[in-house]
């Protein structure tokens, strides 16, 4: 694990003035979760964010080695930032190769199993008499990148959402956004909402009002981004008006990350670093964390071990499943029942005809016999 040293000016000396001035003393705690298929610049982001080498780049060759059965592995950066005699002691969690498998499902269960593990392990250190120095791993905050395919969500990012949501503040954002053009960027967001709003999703949502009318426009902006478009690149490049600044060099121009016309990074990591990260913590421990304790209390006998949430979901859905097919196996049977007893009434009618038509036939041949004497 890399500790970084880091001080350039990325604004986390604003933290102090957001909610408690007491947590600028012991500085802040950050858990920050990045996931998403692969190749969709998490690492990047990430670099990009705290304008600094967090994390090397990868080697992409290296997934094409990995077997298809295999999970994905969870990475945990530390590095610790300072600026302005504020701490903030930052962890990331990385989910690289997320996606590249034929079995997908498995890929997500690592990644909830590795929050709600979080959770345990901070209540079940909550549970001892001794405690300080509670080692605290709870994400605060999950980003979830979504691949720029201007469509929609895919089913898999439908699934593995909502199962994020329940759990942690996740923040939705398009990977990429320069590979799309700014309409076709608005409509894909559009639509991303929409899956959102009708599959029932929670996102992360700050409180917007604040006494302060400035505070509460400068919230109302940066939530109304959501999902945030975002372009990563640790390279300088010179824009049309000769600055330097960080971004993507094409035949075409350049692809600003922090102009607000090209992407919202800005306002993406003014909410993770500058204006809500302390509301992130909270929300996280006031919300999240309380709702799994609150389940787990009410399921479980102190000492008791955890039975993995997902693992119960799964129970359920192979149940519902059952009882679906119970249910199709016995109206199909009933139906064959019906057929069945169609068939026989059917068949019993045709055998009535047959002897009628063979009791008039020899009613004929008798009639017809009595007449032939007759004739001659
Ligand atoms: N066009 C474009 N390319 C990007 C952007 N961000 C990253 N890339 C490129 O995408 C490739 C993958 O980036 P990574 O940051 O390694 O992606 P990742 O999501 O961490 O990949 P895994 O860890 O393998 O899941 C690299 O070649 C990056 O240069 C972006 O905003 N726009």
């Amino acid at each position: 694990m890399a500790t970084p040293q880091v001080g350039a000016g990325i604004g986390i000396a604003n933290l102090p003035n957001q909610r408690h001035k007491i947590v600028a003393k012991r500085g802040a705690n950050f858990t920050l979760m990045v996931c998403g298929e692969s190749g969709l610049g998490k690492t990047t982001f990430i670099n990009t964010l705290f304008t600094t080498t967090i994390k090397p780049p990868k080697n992409h060759k290296r997934r094409f080695n990995k077997s298809s059965e295999k999970t994905v592995e969870i990475e945990i950066i530390r590095a610790e930032l300072e600026e302005k005699q504020f701490n903030v002691k930052l962890s990331v969690i990385d989910t690289p190769g997320f996606g590249d498998y034929t079995n997908n499902r498995d890929s997500w269960m690592p990644i909830i199993d590795f929050i709600d593990d979080q959770h345990e392990s901070y209540m079940r250190q909550e549970q001892q008499p001794k405690r300080q120095d509670l080692i605290d791993m709870r994400v605060h905050c999950c980003l979830y990148f979504i691949r720029p395919t201007g469509h929609t969500l895919k089913p898999l990012d439908i699934e593995i959402m909502k199962r994020l949501g329940t759990r942690v503040n996740l923040i939705p954002v398009i990977a990429k956004a320069d590979t799309m053009t700014p309409t076709d960027l608005h409509k894909f967001k559009r639509r991303i909402l929409e899956v959102i709003a009708a599959q029932d999703i929670r996102c992360y949502s700050s409180p917007l009002e604040s006494d302060d009318e400035a505070t509460t426009q400068r919230n109302m902006s940066i939530m109304s981004a959501m999902p945030f478009s975002i372009i990563g690149s640790t390279e300088d490049v010179i824009t049309p008006d000769g600055h330097t600044t960080k971004g993507r060099q094409y035949s075409w121009g350049v692809a600003e990350v922090e102009n607000e016309d090209h992407c919202d990074f800005k306002k993406l990591r003014q909410l993770l670093i500058r204006t809500h990260m302390l509301d992130l913590i909270h929300s996280t421990e006031e919300f999240h964390y309380e709702n799994y304790r609150n389940t787990q209390m009410e399921t479980r006998k102190i000492g008791e071990a955890r039975v993995k949430t997902w693992k119960e979901e799964e129970e359920a859905l192979r149940k519902r499943f059952t009882e679906q097919v119970r249910l199709e196996e016995n109206r199909f049977r009933s139906w064959e029942q019906q057929l069945i007893a169609e068939r026989d009434r059917l068949n019993k009618d045709l055998e009535a005809e047959h002897s009628h038509i063979k009791a008039l036939e020899a009613e004929l041949e008798a009639l017809q016999a009595g007449l032939s004497p007759r004739r001659r």
